[in-house]
């Protein structure tokens, strides 16, 4: 398979403009205020943690991290929220951002972009659920092109390859370390039946189950996850042994054959991505590092800085 480089001149150079103390100036208390949003947040409706980081992977992939998922569509204009690979994903996530961008715009008015406060509640939400408190890099704007149409081919889908994954993850400036770290982050929140049923019935078309399935793991999924007649609302845990926890649990699970994804149970059939799995799955420090790592990678893919390719919104959901 030929692993096209990744752009590097285009992620580094944004990469380097970004900053930890970024707001120390305009906004030392920035941390704070959103953590108290997230916090209170993920009290109150713990499932704000997943569909958030979710939000912000999806945001990242998609015109890069410029917050271009939170615009509100217009008519005659759909939007990136409202494609259909974002329409599963919660009002909880949405709702987070708007509440700490509106203390956050109370405190600090006009300087903090809704990008950056996605990365900052992403990563709260990491931590709350038991994973890394690692610092965030700031200093992004916002962006002007939300459209629906640009979303599911910078997205992947349940069934891609690790070819397909790899092609997409390294033109974001990804590695295969960083496929498989950041995938971890399905060791939280939940999947619905249509994105794995057919493995569960019709394995590429033979009428059996996927044969990487363990045989229990198979019969509850099936319990849940009739083929025809379902109910479209049932969702299962990724994560069958820890759903809640932010741990390495994942890994382990993908060598036990109770990977809920094809995406996921291929990264430890294929050969250039089971080492790493073995690795993160033996050691939880190990699984924060890359994850962390990852994330900040992740967090810096086209971003914006500055009036001449960015804005600054006072509502996350319109432009101004
Ligand atoms: C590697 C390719 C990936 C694929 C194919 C994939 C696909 C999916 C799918 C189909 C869902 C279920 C959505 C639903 O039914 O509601 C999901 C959920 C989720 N994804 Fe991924 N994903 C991938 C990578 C990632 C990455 C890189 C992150 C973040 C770093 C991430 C974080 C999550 C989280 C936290 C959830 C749970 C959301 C919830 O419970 O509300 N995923 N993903
Ligand atoms: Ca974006
Ligand atoms: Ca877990």
């Amino acid at each position: 398979v030929k692993i096209n480089k990744p752009r590097a001149t285009n992620v580094t150079r944004h990469h380097r403009q970004l900053s930890y103390d970024y707001h120390a100036k305009t906004c030392p208390q920035l941390e704070q205020l959103v953590a108290s949003v997230t916090s209170q947040q993920y009290r109150e409706s713990p499932i704000s943690g997943p569909s958030t980081i979710r939000l912000f992977f999806h945001d990242c992939f998609v015109e890069g991290c410029d917050a271009s998922i939170l615009i509100a569509s217009r008519p005659g204009s759909m939007a990136e929220k409202d494609a259909q690979d974002n329409k599963n994903l919660p009002v909880e996530a949405f709702g987070s951002i708007r509440k700490a961008k509106a203390l956050v715009e109370e405190k600090c008015p006009g300087v903090v972009s809704c990008a950056d406060i996605l990365a900052i509640a992403a990563r709260d939400f990491v931590h709350l659920a038991g994973g890394p408190y690692y610092q965030v890099k700031k200093g992004r704007w916002d962006g002007r092109i939300s459209m629906a149409s640009r979303v599911s081919s910078n997205l992947p889908r349940a069934n891609s390859t690790v070819d397909q994954l790899l092609k997409l993850f390294t033109s974001k400036g990804l590695s295969l370390e960083d496929l498989v770290a950041l995938s971890g982050a399905h060791t939280i929140g939940f999947a619905h039946c249509e994105h794995f049923v057919t493995r569960l019935y019709n394995y590429r078309g033979t009428k059996q189950p996927d044969p990487s399935i363990d045989p229990r793991f198979l019969k509850a999924l099936r319990m849940s996850c009739p083929y025809f007649g379902g109910n479209v609302d049932v969702v299962a845990p990724f994560d069958v042994t820890t759903p809640f926890s932010f741990d390495h649990a994942y890994y382990g699970n993908l060598q036990a054959k109770m990977g809920l994804l094809a995406t996921d149970q291929a990264l430890f059939l294929d050969p250039r991505t089971r080492p790493i799995v073995l690795e993160l799955g033996k050691d939880k420090q190990k699984f924060f590092q890359a994850f962390s790592a990852a994330m900040e990678k992740m967090g810096s893919i086209g971003v914006k800085r500055g009036r001449k390719h960015g804005e600054m919104r006072k509502d996350c959901g319109v432009h101004p």
